[in-house]
């Protein structure tokens, strides 16, 4: 059964491609947008959403996945501009969020819906390094602002949970795959 990975995000194809040699990107072209309020239920709803717009035209087993940062309950997605780059990570600053990735794993028809939260501690940000963060131009692909697989690691003061999912790929979509029957290469 071929493997699709539904998503435009190098980072995703990345960390599967550490795991399983053949599958197809095709990323899906739908709004990020749900009617749910609550984090959780937004994610797993987006993602459902992703993979179902590519299942719908594929064979195959496809993996969608959404992932937000959420500071008190906040959504805080990819931003728009780098002032709201800036504005982001002001917010973020000496504070610890969360990083919810919402999956659905469509195979042989059947939803497997998940998510993974992991806490993130920032250190106090003053503005010059964060003017100098959204400088590199590493914000606006990314849930709240920050790559921590990048130099956003530098903001960083303690995670807990699983670090891949901050990157928006948690490793039960990995052990998910490998009890489905793909084998790890
Ligand atoms: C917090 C954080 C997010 N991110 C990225 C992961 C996701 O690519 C992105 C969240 O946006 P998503 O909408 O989940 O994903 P995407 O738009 O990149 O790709 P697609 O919708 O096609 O799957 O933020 C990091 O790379 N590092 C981080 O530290």
């Amino acid at each position: 059964m071929k493997l699709i990975l539904a998503s435009q995000s190098p980072r995703r194809r990345e960390i599967l491609g550490r795991f399983f040699r053949d599958f197809d990107v095709i990323p899906s072209q739908i709004s990020e947008e749900s009617n749910f309020q609550d984090s959780i239920a937004h994610v797993i709803e987006v993602a459902r959403k992703k993979a179902w717009d590519v299942y719908k035209e594929h064979d195959g087993t496809v993996i969608g996945a959404d992932t937000v940062v959420t500071l008190d309950g906040k959504i805080l997605g990819k931003p728009k501009t780098p002032e709201e780059a800036k504005q982001m990570l002001g917010l973020l600053s000496g504070k610890v969020h969360e990083v919810i990735t919402g999956y659905c794993i469509i195979h042989e028809g059947k939803e497997i819906l998940g998510h993974e939260v992991t806490k993130v501690k920032f250190r106090e940000l003053d503005k010059d390094e964060i003017e100098w963060y959204v400088s590199t131009g590493e914000s606006l692909d990314k849930a709240g602002a920050y790559g921590i697989q990048g130099k956003g690691g530098v903001l960083v003061e303690w995670i807990k949970g699983d670090y891949y999912n901050v990157i928006g790929f948690p490793m039960k979509i990995i052990v998910e795959l490998e009890r489905l029957g793909f084998s790890f290469s």
